[in-house]
């Protein structure tokens, strides 16, 4: 039985502006309870122009929703128009980062090598790492869905301490199945994450891999969240657009219910 403790995260995309979040936030805090935070982290990956919204609310309110954002530079200061750097996240006590999305990956042509430099300018400056993976769909089509996952997890993850990593959370998405109600068969998605546990193994140790939390993120709804938690490798999910829903959300972090 796992000790892993899952993490329902609600990558928010480009969508809510400051106001909208602080709306959002509230909801989410009105509708859960001391019994959903102490079986399920809860978190949420807002845009850029949210977050200091976001940290004051949830610090005046002291809420236990954790946050985060959804790219971080791999530089700390400099010139770099448009980028937002580790320091600025850190002082906006941010706890996650999303890295490598497919999204980054697709339209800003994010290589593993940038990837594996942000991930290392998360752990510099005190931010947890969630790292995405996952194979688009010729990649699936052509049966090597889980040799490409896996050269994602190694290439985000070269040359990363033990200690640094055995906190990072692996976000498995295939891109196929990102946004476009297409959710990965539980038993599909379980075969990938297996393959990254056993992938972290080969790399550090099996008792580090089974501390490394991996979430399935791709179309996951309350409707379908309980088959996929179910997976004795998944430990939580990345939600994109049924994160948007508080209600819907709230279910999702509900697994257990559904
Ligand atoms: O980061 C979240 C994923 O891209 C999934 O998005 P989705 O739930 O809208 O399919």
């Amino acid at each position: 039985m796992s000790t892993r403790t899952p993490l329902m995260a609600g990558n928010w995309k480009m969508n809510l502006n400051h106001l909208e979040a602080i709306a959002h936030v509230q909801k989410l805090a009105f509708a859960l309870a001391d019994k959903d935070y102490e079986a399920v982290e809860v978190a949420v990956l807002p845009p850029f122009t949210d977050l200091r919204s976001v940290q004051t609310l949830v610090d005046g309110d002291k809420l236990k929703i954790k946050y985060g954002a959804q790219d971080i530079s791999a530089h700390d200061s400099g010139a770099f128009t448009g980028e937002i750097s580790g320091p600025m996240l850190a002082k906006l006590k941010c706890t996650y980062v999303a890295i490598g999305h497919s999204e980054r990956r697709q339209y800003h042509a994010e290589t593993d090598e940038l990837v594996n430099a942000k991930v290392k300018a998360a752990y510099k400056h005190g931010l947890t790492p969630i790292l995405c993976v996952g194979e688009e769909l010729e990649v699936r089509e052509a049966g090597n869905h889980v040799s490409h996952t896996l050269a994602q997890v190694e290439g985000g993850l070269k040359d990363l301490p033990a200690e640094q990593a055995e906190t990072v959370v692996i976000a498995y998405e295939p891109v196929w199945a990102i946004g476009t109600g297409k959710v990965c068969g539980a038993e599909d998605a379980q075969e990938v994450c297996a393959a990254i546990r056993g992938k972290i193994a080969e790399l550090y140790s099996q008792d580090l891999a089974d501390k490394v939390r991996i979430q399935y993120g791709g179309s996951v709804k309350a409707g379908n969240v309980a088959e996929i938690m179910a997976q004795a490798d998944i430990d939580g999910a990345l939600v994109g657009g049924a994160s948007l829903d508080a209600d819907e959300f709230v279910k999702i972090v509900r697994f257990r219910d559904q």
